[in-house]
């Protein structure tokens, strides 16, 4: 039984870049994603996994870990960092923000 979505978004997704101090699309080029939280049974994982919806370009992908601190910077823009770097999502509206979000949360809480 592989992974499976347990949530999805179309969000632009960004990646920080320490050195310079400013926010870059991740993959490059700017334009949506579409992101999703998959669950793994295998080991009872989730993960975000972010493919541009133009060229389905893996553009983020990364675990989500039992002390994954999430912080909803606007509405909009939400963000939160693993040991290597910190992401964010540029959501299309706040609604879809807050359904990614809940979905983050309660991963963060099963695990
Ligand atoms: C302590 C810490 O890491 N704090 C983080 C946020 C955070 C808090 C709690 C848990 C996780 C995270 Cl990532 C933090 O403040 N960070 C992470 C790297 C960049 C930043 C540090 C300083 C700057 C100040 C302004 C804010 C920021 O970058 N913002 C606020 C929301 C806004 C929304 C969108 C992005 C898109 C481009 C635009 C810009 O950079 O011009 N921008 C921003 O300016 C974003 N900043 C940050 O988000």
């Amino acid at each position: 039984m592989g992974e499976r979505s347990v949530a999805q978004a179309r969000a632009s997704v960004m990646i920080y870049n320490n050195d310079l101090k400013k926010w870059e699309h991740a993959g490059g080029v700017g334009g949506l994603s579409r992101c999703h939280i998959y669950f793994n049974p295998a080991n009872n994982s989730y993960r975000i996994v972010g493919r541009k919806i133009n060229d389905n370009d893996v553009v983020l992908n990364c675990g989500i870990g039992k002390n994954l601190r999430y912080n909803k910077a606007t509405p909009t823009f939400h963000q939160w960092r693993d040991q290597r770097q910190v992401y964010g999502l540029n959501f299309q509206s706040a609604d879809d923000a807050v359904v990614f979000s809940e979905a983050v949360m309660a991963a963060v809480d099963d695990i």
